[in-house]
């Protein structure tokens, strides 16, 4: 699926940067790890001649498939329990080996290293010296013991955007085998933090996804990073359209934890579908995390989550992902419900996307071209719009967004609306387990009470998002979060002079990050919405990037009632507003 907005703005570079999750690999290491490192060089080579009398492997190979015999995951639980004492934080392994829990990383101090380093990790890690290593604990995927060997599975960065799983195997004394048990149980526990270990996901993969390498890069990039994390997993490959909507209708959500589409934006649309049409629908919705690993032509999701475009660093952020409650958003048309979670538009951005579908020979330059001809035009798209608003100045949503960022609730609190409305009809109720009730009817129903219909008769953009980046350089909605329960509404005439239109689709920019702030840009957080195109015969409404009917629709958001998984576990991977 086309998410037309992601070719607004600037190239930027990655994103993630401002994020406000682990390091990604490519980032320098803290001051505290660099000094472990410096101080571990200094006492491995002032203790060379004593003390470390084992043998030691160490191999560094990808794919590494060892079944040990011992299933760490429940020594280490049974190690943990009724034991107290702290665990070295130093393991030495081999002659000349050790590995010390740092701060963040993971610090292997080994003269095989330098034999290896130079050559094969082309200065990616963050090495103190030629013969240590300091793995992020972000990027450590799984450590077991088995036979007197220590295996540590890692993604190790291949390229600034790519990363693959490496092995490291030291052996040790029998004797040890308590110590290392206790050792790998706090490492693990270190690199997973809050989220779950050896999670269980259903793979979905469309092969018609972009430029159709999905399938290609689920089995490159995805599958062998989750073998080495311990997932499960279990692939199917989508044959049809609305297949993942069916998928998701008859999973059963007894066995997996993860949905990931290997995929744009347009199976996880379909994904939360199928799984709002169950009659259990609020239960599968908050027990499975839907993610994307990004294979398509418009990977929003995984940029707003994953911090990243690119397909191993999602599956990595994945692994590492922690659950989050998102809103979903119920749009009425005609006699149907959908679900929406990315975002709904109506006017230049639907049009410059889904009208220029036959200029796909242009390539991405499509977007702008369909984009700046309207805007030169001065085109507008009249309708009549009724808001419920809930956050109405921009200040005030700035303080909304601070005050979210910092002080943020449990989980499990951030579902419904229980402290946030009386009139909560959409809070779990215990009793019914279908979608919730729609607090302000459908769009065929008598307006809701309070709600007034004003005509907006040069509308340009109107452009409602559930998430802040569009696509990995188009952040338009910075204020966005997961589960605040609202949404964000920007709407922009489509008068304004062209000078003040070319500035605002420049400032749609990763970085510069000033579109929330433009004069000519109303920006409202909202719990629900109609729109009534008028004076048109025919146009272009798009819901999460897909073309719907041109007709009267209606919009209104359902707090944390679906579920990803984040980096952060309650924002976006999103600079904010400045
Ligand atoms: N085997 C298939 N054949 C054709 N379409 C499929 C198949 N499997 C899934 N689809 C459909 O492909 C559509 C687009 O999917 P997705 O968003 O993953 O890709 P995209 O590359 O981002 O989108 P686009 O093709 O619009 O650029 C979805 O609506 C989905 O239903």
């Amino acid at each position: 699926m086309l998410n037309v907005a992601r070719h607004i703005g600037h190239v930027g570079p990655i994103i993630g940067e401002h994020g406000h999750g682990p390091p990604l690999v490519e980032e320098r290491q803290p001051v505290s790890d660099t000094k472990t490192l410096e101080l571990l060089f200094l006492l491995h080579c002032s203790n060379d001649d004593h003390e470390i009398t084992h043998s030691f492997e160490m191999t560094t190979s990808t794919n590494y498939h060892d079944n040990p015999f011992v299933d760490p995951a429940t020594s280490f639980e049974e190690n943990a329990r009724g034991n107290s004492f702290a665990v070295d934080a130093t393991l030495a392994v081999g002659r000349n080996a050790s590995l010390t829990l740092g701060t963040d990383s993971l610090i292997v101090l080994d003269e095989q290293f330098e034999n290896t380093n130079r050559s094969t990790c082309c200065g990616l890690w963050p090495s103190g010296t030629a013969n240590t290593r300091a793995i992020p604990f972000y990027n450590v995927l799984w450590a077991e013991i088995g036979d007197s060997i220590l295996t540590i599975q890692y993604a190790s960065p291949l390229s600034k955007t790519v990363v693959r799983p490496a092995t490291l195997s030291y052996s040790f004394e029998y004797q040890q085998v308590e110590l290392v048990n206790k050792w790998v149980y706090k490492l693990l526990d270190r690199s997973y933090g809050e989220s779950q270990k050896k999670k269980r996901v259903q793979a979905l993969v469309n092969p018609h996804s972009g430029k159709g390498s999905a399938e290609k890069w689920y089995y490159r990039d995805a599958e062998p990073l989750f073998k080495a994390a311990q997932c499960a997993v279990d692939v199917v490959k989508t044959k049809y359209m609305g297949e993942a909507v069916e998928l998701a209708g008859a999973v059963d959500i007894d066995a997996y934890d993860v949905i990931a589409c290997c995929s744009g934006d347009g199976l996880p649309h379909e994904v939360f579908n199928g799984l709002g049409k169950r009659v259990d629908a609020k239960k599968a919705l908050s027990k499975l995390a839907v993610v994307n690993i990004p294979c398509g032509s418009g990977n929003a999701m995984s940029c707003n989550l994953n911090g990243t475009d690119s397909a191993s660093l999602a599956t990595l952020a994945i692994i590492k992902g922690i659950p989050t409650p998102l809103d979903l958003i119920s749009i009425t048309q005609g006699e149907t419900r959908t679900l929406s979670f990315l975002s709904q538009s109506v006017g230049i951005v639907a049009e410059s996307d889904l009208a220029t579908e036959h200029l796909r020979w242009m390539g991405s330059i499509r977007f702008e071209y369909g984009f700046l001809t309207r805007l030169f035009g001065k085109t507008v798209y009249p309708c009549d719009i009724a808001v419920k608003v809930a956050i109405e100045d921009k200040p005030s949503i700035k303080a909304h967004y601070k005050r979210e960022k910092t002080n943020f609730e449990p989980a499990s609190e951030r579902r419904g609306y229980r402290h946030l409305l009386d009139d909560d009809a959409s809070a779990s109720s215990g009793y019914d387990d279908a979608l919730p009730p729609l607090r302000y009817g459908t769009v065929n129903d008598k307006l809701p009470e309070g709600w007034e219909l004003i005509p907006h008769d040069k509308m340009g953009n109107f452009y409602c998002g559930n998430m802040a980046f569009m696509a990995a350089d188009a952040n338009f909605f910075s204020t966005a979060l997961p589960n605040d329960g609202y949404m964000d509404l920007i709407c922009i005439n489509g008068d304004i002079s062209r000078i003040s239109a070319v500035k605002m689709m420049l400032s749609v920019d990763v970085h510069s990050n000033k579109l929330f702030d433009n004069p000519d840009v109303s920006y409202r957080k909202v719990l629900g919405y109609r729109i009534i195109p008028k004076d048109q015969k025919d146009g272009y409404i798009s819901i999460d990037g897909e073309r719907v009917p041109f007709q009267p629709f209606q919009a209104e958001v359902h707090k944390g009632l679906g579920t990803v998984l984040s980096k952060s576990g309650h924002m976006y991977e999103s600079p904010g507003p400045l």
